[in-house]
């Protein structure tokens, strides 16, 4: 059963022992769990809104739905919820079975003024699925369009539909021998649909990250009509109706399906860590492989901190963990490649004996750490992530700037200093994309504001640097104020346009990406 307030399933949680004993890491925190509450005793308001006779069997108003349909899954929305603050929950949660249901009832929230917030897995961490304005509200659910309706072996594309979650799509796929290898983190809860409104990215770590590149043609249902784009491998026609859909995040319409580019599944694999002095030689070594055209599956960098909680290491060494994939040719040359590179700038590759552990902790530790933040955040402590990317030239400055200041920011809010890792989750030739860990005492009942003002520091000091206010975790509401800085003014009018001409009643996920 999927969990209501937190991440995953309900089985997978940690328990409350479990949560007193991590929680023992880090002085300053309670004794006690934050008891998870029952969605039946949280007395949310009234819906102010309901559904014609003809669309109620499509939609519900338990307190169950509309409660774990009110947030996302950020460090945020999960403390709202066990602090029970849930003052604007959506008034009706539908569920459509098909385009048309989903056609009938955007019409009736345009023609009522209700505004629609569609919902894939609900993982947003950027407030996307939480409306917080006046109107009455639909979470629009998309997961009863799971399917995939369409494999091209010969093209090698699928037609699926955008409900359909990480491992659905992967189990729908295994009997054709195929696979997407798109792996967010958040795989598991999320959504083909979602992955393509946020511009996602997978954790295969270089080449093919974000969900853009598998995009072969998109199928978005907007208030004013259908827009199909057409299915073709590359297309230069004037500018990309895929790419103008692609981290619209609901404020156009519904992405129902799409063409998508799959593979082989891989038979071959190789992978190694190597561990560096410094973080600032991992760098180096990152670089090197990245520009050398050697295109590993996953080449990841775990700084020293990121590296000890995750059990890759424990000597603090920063660690790079190197994986090489294919279904058509060995890939241990390229691994031993890369792992050359590495060695030139520093780096001691650890031994080669069957599933490296550095590697293997690295793996169990990240599909593991959203159980381990719910418990913590159960205890009140402060621990929420962020990301970003900028090029090559001004990666160490970053590293150490972003880190100074949210360093400066979580010691004057909480009193004393926090934990700040850092690991670079994708490479590009011309840069990487580093993702930021912050764990800190939080006060109990303040943890929110507490975590709002360390991330305005955050926010802040990537403005500053001049790297993307995300890489790859969207703009929802949360991020709109630092992208609308980055955004170039003509394109924001040309959006807000854009928007009034496919919205015109403005129900569409309104407050998202600042429109
Ligand atoms: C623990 C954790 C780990 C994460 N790891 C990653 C990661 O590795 N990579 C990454 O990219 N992100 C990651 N995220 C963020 C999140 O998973 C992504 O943004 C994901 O793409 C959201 O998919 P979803 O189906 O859950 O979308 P939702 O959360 O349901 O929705 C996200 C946004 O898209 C809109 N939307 C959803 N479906 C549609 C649709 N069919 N048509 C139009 N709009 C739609 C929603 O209205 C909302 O604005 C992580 C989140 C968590 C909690």
């Amino acid at each position: 059963m999927r969990s209501w307030w937190g991440w995953g399933t309900v089985d997978q949680a940690i328990n409350d022992a479990e949560c007193v004993r991590l929680a023992g890491q880090l002085p300053g925190l309670p004794d006690t769990p934050l008891p998870v509450p029952d969605p039946a005793d949280l007395n949310l308001p009234a819906p102010r809104t309901h559904p014609p006779a003809s669309l109620a069997p499509l939609c519900s108003i338990t307190a169950a739905d509309r409660a774990s349909h009110a947030y996302g899954k950020a460090y945020r929305d999960v403390v709202r919820a066990l602090h029970r603050q849930l003052p604007n929950p959506p008034d009706v949660v539908a569920y459509p079975r098909d385009e048309r249901d989903t056609e009938a009832l955007i019409d009736w929230a345009a023609d009522t003024g209700v505004a629609v917030v569609p919902y894939g897995g609900g993982s947003s961490v950027v407030g996307g699925v939480e409306y917080r304005g006046e109107r009455p509200w639909l979470s629009l659910d998309l997961s009863a369009m799971d399917q995939v309706l369409d494999v091209d072996t010969t093209s090698r594309a699928i037609r699926v539909q955008a409900g359909t979650l990480g491992p659905a799509l992967e189990d729908q796929l295994r009997p054709h021998g195929l696979t997407m290898r798109h792996f967010p983190q958040s795989f598991e809860f999320s959504s083909v649909g979602g992955w393509l409104a946020t511009r996602a990215g997978g954790h295969y770590a270089t080449l093919h990250t974000h969900i853009d590149d598998f995009v072969e043609s998109l199928r978005v249902l907007t208030p004013s009509g259908v827009s199909e784009s057409l299915r073709v491998p590359a297309s230069g026609a004037g500018p990309s109706p895929d790419r103008f859909f692609l981290g619209s995040e609901g404020i156009l319409g519904v992405i129902t399906e799409a063409w998508l580019r799959v593979r082989d599944r891989p038979v071959h694999k190789a992978s190694r860590s190597v561990s560096f002095p410094s973080f600032a030689d991992g760098l180096t070594a990152m670089r090197a492989i990245v520009q050398s055209g050697l295109y590993p599956a996953n080449c990841r960098l775990l700084d020293a901190g990121e590296a000890a909680l995750s059990g890759a290491s424990t000597d603090g060494s920063s660690v790079l963990v190197l994986g090489f994939e294919s279904a058509h040719y060995p890939v241990a040359s390229q691994l031993d490649a890369a792992v050359d590179l590495a060695r030139q700038h520093g780096g001691t590759p650890a031994e080669p004996s069957g599933e490296d552990s550095a590697v293997g902790s690295w793996r169990s530790a990240f599909l593991r750490m959203p159980y381990l933040r719910d418990g913590l955040a159960r205890m009140s402590a402060i621990v929420e992530t962020f990301e970003t990317a900028c090029t090559w030239d001004r990666a160490e400055e970053l590293y150490k700037s972003v880190r100074d200041d949210v360093d400066a920011a979580v010691r004057r809010v909480t009193g004393s200093p926090g934990m700040i890792n850092c690991r670079v989750t994708h490479a590009y030739p011309d840069g990487p994309a580093p993702y930021f860990t912050v764990i800190a005492a939080g006060r109990r009942g303040s943890e929110v504001a507490m975590w709002d003002e360390i991330k305005q520091a955050a926010n802040e000091s990537l403005l500053g640097n001049r790297a993307t206010i995300t890489h790859h975790h969207a703009v929802g509401r949360d991020h709109a104020p630092w992208y609308e800085k980055q955004r170039p003014d003509p394109f924001a009018a040309a959006l807000r346009h854009a928007k009034a001409a496919l919205d015109p009643a403005g129900v569409m996920n309104p407050g998202v990406l600042g429109m």
